[in-house]
């Protein structure tokens, strides 16, 4: 496959290893400083582009890539606000894959905490909260596997009905805390406090390479794809 990476950061980087070592070919680097050259005529042999930026970006470099008919993988996090946009161009025929995390630890745990949280719902005693810990350099709070998590929580447990960055008395809302230290890849971790006791869970990435590797994974499926696709697409869950 002939790969577009949109963003050469910390994950850019990760993925051309991955994908390299998969057999792939990388046809295009786009960053900040040569945005200019993502247009249809440098995408025209390219079979998928992964895009990992920032919140501001990420919804123009959709558009480039969907008018040369070229499908998006993407795990830049921040932009969901304007996620109808890109549902609508999907369908009308676009190929779009997103996650807010790609690992496949991380999928599991997404499962896991709706379990717990279902399992909870009937137990007043216990209530929830939440921490993410990320290194210095993310620029959105809370971390898109955050939200991911909150709604989670959220869609099982029927006295949660909205997450709030910040300590909260209420019992309807569920407490993010993040934190932002060095170089930390993204630890998650959700507890759930009574007056006795306290279980919690945790996901912890050791690296960026799970996420980079579940990137490529959703490249590999996407090609010829029209339509919104996710991790539980491609995973199976
Ligand atoms: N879904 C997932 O599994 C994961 C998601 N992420 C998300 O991915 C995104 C990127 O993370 P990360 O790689 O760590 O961030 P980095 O800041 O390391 O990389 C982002 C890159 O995008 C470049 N960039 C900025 N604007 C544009 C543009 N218009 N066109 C092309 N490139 C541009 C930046 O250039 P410059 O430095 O010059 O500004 C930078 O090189 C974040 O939103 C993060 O939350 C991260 C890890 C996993
Ligand atoms: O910015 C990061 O680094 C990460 N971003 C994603 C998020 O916002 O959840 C995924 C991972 O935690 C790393």
């Amino acid at each position: 496959m002939r790969i577009a990476l949109i963003g050469y950061g910390k994950m850019g980087k990760e993925i051309e290893q991955i994908a390299l070592s998969r057999g792939h070919q990388i046809g295009l680097i786009i960053d900040q400083e040569n945005q200019a050259d993502l247009h249809a005529e440098n995408l025209k042999n390219i079979d998928v582009a992964i895009e990992f930026t920032n919140p501001d970006s990420a919804l123009g470099n959709y558009q480039i890539c969907f008018e040369a008919n070229v499908p998006v993988v993407s795990g830049t996090t921040g932009w969901l606000d304007k996620i109808d946009l890109v549902k609508e161009k999907c369908q009308l025929g676009s190929g779009f894959f997103y996650a807010s995390n790609f690992s496949l630890g991380v999928n599991l745990f997404f499962e896991l905490n709706k379990k717990l949280a279902a399992l909870m719902a009937p137990f007043s005693e216990y209530n929830a909260d939440m921490e993410e810990i990320h290194h210095i350099h993310k620029l959105d709070s809370p971390s898109g596997t955050a939200i991911t998590l909150a709604e989670g929580i959220i869609e099982n447990h029927p006295k949660k009905t909205k997450w709030i960055e910040a300590a909260s008395m209420k019992e309807d809302e569920l407490s993010i805390f993040a934190k932002r230290h060095g170089s930390v890849p993204g630890t998650h971790s959700i507890t759930w406090h009574s007056d006795v006791d306290e279980i919690s869970i945790q996901h912890l990435a050791y690296s960026r390479k799970g996420f980079a590797l579940g990137a490529v994974l959703a490249a590999e499926f996407m090609p010829e794809k029209k339509g919104f696709f996710g991790m539980k697409d491609l995973l199976k869950l």
